[in-house]
């Protein structure tokens, strides 16, 4: 293991001498190849003992979505899992307070969702250092991150949070790159860009193609893509995911330290202090934002919809077809047509197949084959 970390660290170092032109692109995009592959290696479970290297916690997922809590030690994780959700996790002053994953569930908008309390990380965490690697592989597991950082720290703590992520894998606030990449049989590698590209040269492909021995393929981009783009298409295994920037306790500073923040894209000012209190229901509502949960209710035929209790389907899956396999796993096959109420359709009720796409706050009613 330390050898690859070693490898790691001495690419890092190459990587950090060269300057970076064009002629040296497609070298750099070699060894960006190298790492991920490197980082790759770290991440895969070793039968030679190693801990399960990989493994995030041992806490079932429940409910609709899962938020994770991830920042350096003491920024105020625990305290934020207990004020935004009434369950209790050990509070102090000294730093790793919370050694292990500490769940808790709250009912928002009708919607459940598990917040999870981690254990603080440190810069490295993603090569093996302190618990970071169960806490990152957990951080994998959630559909939405909450990055805690501490108001007085210096706001470079950001991205080193977001170092540690990335080498682990999971992108932020990031969609997955419009690109296609194809491998084939023979006739080497064809390289097509729809627009003009400013990172990626044929040089530069071919480079890190040949890091995976891949000699034969078709790759089209559709956009200004990085060499990082093309290798996590190549690697595969990324996960995309929102993620918001709580800046805690903000009683600590002053109007003008709170201004400079205000331009931090993706960020809520938090504080548990009782007079700041609004800021934790303004936390759940960027919470709820980002997760971008799909609220359906059911209506039985001949009865009101049920308000209380909807059925939450992702925005990625939000067709009639996700929404019955929800309700039973036998539902699609009595499927004859829904009525569907709510801002997806024209009319109300309006009829529609299992292909259509349902909005927030639908109402549907299946109508089953007889
Ligand atoms: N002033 C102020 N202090 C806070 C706030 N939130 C948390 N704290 C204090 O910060 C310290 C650390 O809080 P924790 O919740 O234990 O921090 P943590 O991130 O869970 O720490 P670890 O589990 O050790 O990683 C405690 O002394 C808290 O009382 C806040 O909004 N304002
Ligand atoms: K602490
Ligand atoms: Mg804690």
């Amino acid at each position: 293991m330390s050898t690859v970390m070693q490898k790691i660290k001495d690419i890092e170092d190459e990587m950090a001498r060269t300057q970076k032109n064009k002629a040296t692109a497609h070298h750099l995009g070699l060894l960006k190849a190298k790492l991920a592959k490197l980082r790759r290696e770290l991440l895969e479970p070793t039968t030679k003992g190693g801990g399960g290297a990989g493994e995030g916690f041992d806490v079932t997922k429940s409910g609709d979505a899962r938020v994770g809590l991830v920042g350096f030690p003491s920024v105020g994780k625990s305290t934020l899992l207990n004020k935004l959700t009434g369950t209790f996790s050990e509070v102090a002053s000294y730093e790793f307070t919370t050694l292990t994953c500490i769940p808790g569930v709250i009912t928002y908008r009708g919607a459940k969702i598990q917040l999870l309390d981690l254990p603080g990380i440190i810069e490295g965490a993603k090569d093996g250092k302190g618990r970071g690697r169960q806490v990152i592989s957990t951080a994998r597991t959630c559909n939405c991150i909450l990055i805690v950082l501490d108001a007085i720290k210096p706001i470079t703590h950001k991205r080193l949070i977001e170092k540690e992520l990335e080498g682990f894998g999971i992108r932020l606030n990031k969609e997955p790159p419009n690109l296609t990449f194809r491998k084939k049989d023979k006739g080497g590698i064809n390289f097509t860009s729809t627009v003009t590209n400013t990172h990626l040269d044929l040089d530069t492909v071919k480079a890190i193609c040949s890091e995976y021995r891949i000699h034969n393929a078709d790759i089209t981009l559709r956009y200004d893509a990085t060499a990082d783009d093309l290798i996590d298409v190549i690697e595969g295994s990324r996960i995309y995911m929102p993620c918001i920037y709580a800046v805690n306790k903000i009683d600590q500073i002053t109007l003008e330290e709170l201004e400079i923040l205000d331009k931090l894209p993706h960020y809520c000012p938090v504080s548990v202090m009782l007079i700041w209190n609004g800021t934790l229901m303004a936390c759940w509502n960027k919470i709820w934002e980002y997760l971008n949960l799909t609220r359906i209710y059911t209506k039985p035929k001949g009865m009101n919809p049920d308000y209380e209790d909807p059925v939450i389907l992702s925005s990625k899956r939000r067709k009639v077809e996700d929404f019955c396999n929800r309700i039973h796993k036998d539902m699609l096959k009595q499927f004859k047509y829904a009525l569907v109420w709510g801002s997806s359709v024209k009319h109300k009720p309006q009829r529609v197949g299992k292909e259509h796409e349902l909005e927030d706050e639908d109402v549907v009613q299946i109508i089953k084959k007889v």
